[in-house]
This record gives structure tokens, sequence and C-alpha cells, in this order.
């Protein structure tokens, strides 16, 4: 066992209040720091603790519920991890007010390879949160720490049945490693005889394609903000060369700051090592690329999303993809390059389209240079390019004024 007689423990308290000012959820932030050694290991981890099964009993809106919580998930490095004895554990937790001793060992060392350690019964079952091909997601909290997360349970057999075995072993291999504010946690997983239950970040304002539905369009405001935010995250995976190869409103949650969080990660890849030649993502969003050359080997790279990033601003500002039409009709024009962008968008934006829209994948504008296009600077001031961790998230009440 490893010895954490060096760690230091920092919680802080967060407390989210109903109506009647009565405490209905709390938040605890833990920073274990292990500063000695030429190793420095810091895990950094939010739990929700919510007060009489507040989960379950369901009384409260899910947007309190998660106050507070989602943007505070922060750094986790959970595969350094080493799990502390006892002895030090109470040593770590001995300069801590008891009132504050409300996160465990459990929800801070959740790590792929701790995955064997949980089992459905140590979850609260909340609402379901919807329903894919292959399972259902619900709300749930983790029994002894009150961590509130997603659980989302695959069926074994459906996923024998629609052979996507190798998808769904991917998007755990992949996702379990990510830690990014724009990118959804997978916290770890497990299953039983009959499923596979993967614990996600919860992302309290769902999923982004609905709230484009309702809105229609986005103003460019938002539409700048939100592109900043994925040009971040792809930044990211970039460098981890992880590729998404899926990106579209489908595949995107909103968190409780209504910060853009990615995610479906089944049709993602880790760049080195593996074929690329699987013909995948709905037409609207295929790059040319995609489509000219299914069935080769290494035909295409991570550029692949910077075409996806084009398309994605454009159906953000106009409301439907650039390239929508029949089929054939879809197909043609992608491999053309062929979209007309309405009057009602900015010179600036169609700028930054026009750019991302490259057939070419290597004259696509680099992701450094997305951030610094003048569309994004307009719209995002420093600090607000994507996440911002300064203010909790949020992002600043004068650009929203704007709109
Ligand atoms: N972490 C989460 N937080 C909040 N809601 C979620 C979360 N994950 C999924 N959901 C909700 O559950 C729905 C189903 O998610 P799931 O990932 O199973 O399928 P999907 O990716 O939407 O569909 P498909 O299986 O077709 O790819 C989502 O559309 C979303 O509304």
């Amino acid at each position: 066992m490893a010895d954490v007689s060096n760690l230091e423990a920092a919680f802080e308290r967060i407390t989210v209040t109903d109506e009647n000012d009565d405490l209905v959820a709390s938040s605890t932030t833990a920073t274990y720091h292990k500063s000695k050694g030429s190793l420095s290991t810091t895990v950094s981890l939010t739990g929700l603790a919510a007060s009489s099964s507040a989960v379950n009993r369901q009384k409260l809106p899910l947007q309190k519920l998660a106050a507070a919580n989602a943007s505070r998930i922060v750094n986790a490095s959970i595969t350094k991890v080493t799990l502390p004895s006892q002895a030090s554990q109470s040593r770590a937790s001995a300069d801590v007010p008891a009132h504050r001793r409300t996160l465990t060992d459990s929800v801070l060392y959740i790590q792929p390879s701790a995955a064997k350690q949980w089992s459905l019964p140590m979850f609260d079952i909340g609402k379901p949160l919807g329903k894919g091909k292959f399972g259902r997601v619900y709300l749930a909290k983790e029994k002894s720490t009150g961590f509130v997360c997603a659980l989302k349970v695959l069926h074994k057999d459906e996923i024998a049945q629609g052979k996507v075995e190798k998808q769904v072993r991917r998007e755990i291999e992949i996702q379990s490693h990510l830690a990014h504010p724009n990118v959804l946690r997978l916290f770890g997983h497990f299953h039983d005889n009959k499923r596979i239950i993967l614990i996600l970040e919860f992302a309290a304002k769902g999923e982004l394609y609905k709230h484009l539905r309702r809105e229609q369009r986005f103003p460019e405001w938002k539409a700048a903000q939100y592109i900043a935010q994925m040009a971040a995250a792809l930044k990211y995976l970039h460098r981890k060369h992880v590729m998404h190869r899926d990106i579209k409103p489908e595949n995107i949650l909103v968190g409780i700051h209504g910060e853009l969080k990615i995610s479906d990660f089944g049709w993602s890849v880790h760049a080195p090592n593996n074929r690329r030649n699987t013909m995948c993502g709905t037409l609207d969003y295929l790059p040319p690329e995609m489509l000219r050359g299914a069935g080769k080997e290494n035909f295409y790279n991570e550029k692949v999303d910077l075409w996806s990033l084009g398309v994605l601003a454009y159906e953000f500002l106009v409301g439907e993809a650039p390239f929508e039409d029949t089929q054939v009709m879809t197909y043609r024009k992608i491999a053309r390059g062929e979209y007309t962008v309405p009057n009602f968008v900015s010179a600036e934006a169609k700028d930054l389209i026009k750019r991302l829209l490259v057939i070419d994948p290597e004259k696509r504008i680099p992701l450094e240079d997305v951030e610094t296009h003048p569309w994004i600077v307009k719209y995002c001031q420093q600090g607000e390019r994507a996440f911002d961790r300064a203010s909790g998230g949020k992002f600043r009440s004068n650009l929203e004024r704007e709109s």
C-alpha cells in the first residue's frame, strides 16, 4: 500500500438550498496533492452529496442537484493514483472537520482498473435521462459518497446482436483516459452477467441537439462560444492523438453552466495503431476525404474533425446542416464543397466556416487559429474561450446581454 503521509487534503464545501433555504445538496471538492518525490500526482474530484436521498425522491430540479458540481470535476489524474492504507487514510482525514469528511476514497479512486469493485447495489438509481440504441441512461447517486453521476446501462446481448462490441470497448478505453471540461468524463465501468455499466459525468442540461431544435438557431455570440469550446476540446483530443470522427449536435451534451461536453466516443479512434477505414457518422457531417476513401487505410487524419467543426458552426448559425439534401445530392455537395451561407450570417462567421470547410484537409484552418479567429475573439473575451474555470463555468453576462 502506498504511504500517503505526505498527502495534503483540502476540502471545499458548497451547499445548495431549496426555496425554503433547507439544505438539499452539498458539493465537496477534495484535492490531494502528493508533494514529495519526482512524480507529483494531483487528484481532484468533486462529489455532490444529496441529502435525504434527494436523487431517489426526485423532488429537486436536476439543475439544482448538480449545481456547482459539474464544473468542479477538474484534473483528475485517475490512472496514476494508488489506494492509501487505512492508517494513512485516517491520518489524512484527521485534519478535516468531521462534517466535511463526506467524500470517501471510493469516489476519489474511481478508475478503470478499479472497475471490478463497482456494482449496481452501490448506486441509488434515479430517473431515466434518456435512451440510446443500446441501452438506457439513468441519473444515479453513489451511496457511500452521494456522488451524482449518470449510469449508462448497456445490455450485453444487444451489443452482441448489434455487433458493436468493438465500439463499446473503444468508447470505454478512450473516454476513461480523457479529462477536459468540454469532454464528458467516464469515471469507470463495471459489468454483471447481462449488462455493462458506464459511470459517466452527469450533464445536467441534456442534449445540445434539443437546445438547437428548440431555439432553431443560435445567436452569433452563443455559436461563437460553443465553437470555441469545441475547438478547445478537439485541441485536447488531438494532442492525445484521439480523433472523434462523429462530431454533431446529437453527440454533444450540455453541463450545468451551459458548457458543452463532447460525448459518444464510439466512433473515435486513437490515431496510432489503428485502421481508420470505417465509414461512420451521418452523411451530413462526413468530410469529403471520408466519402472518397472508404476501404483504404490511413486515408484521413484528425483533420476530419475540423471539417465537422465547420458543419457544426454552420448548423448552429443557420439551423440546418450545409449539405442537407437527398442522400445522393448530399454526397455530391460534400465532394464538391458546395454550400451557401444565408445573408443573416455575419461576414466573420462566414469566413471561419469557409476556412474549415476546405476540401483539402491540410488547408483547413488549424485549431489554434480557430481560437484566435476574429469571429471567436469578438464574442469570447479572455478566459471565455472554452470553459471558464475561474468563474465556475459561467459565461460573462455582458456577452449574454449582446444577444
Ligand atoms: N452523462 C449524461 N448526462 C445526462 N444525460 C445523458 C448522459 N448521457 C446520456 N444522456 C441522455 O441519454 C440519452 C441516451 O444516451 P446514449 O449515450 O445511450 O445514446 P445516444 O448516444 O444518444 O444514442 P445512440 O445510442 O443512438 O448513439 C442521450 O441522448 C441523453 O439525452
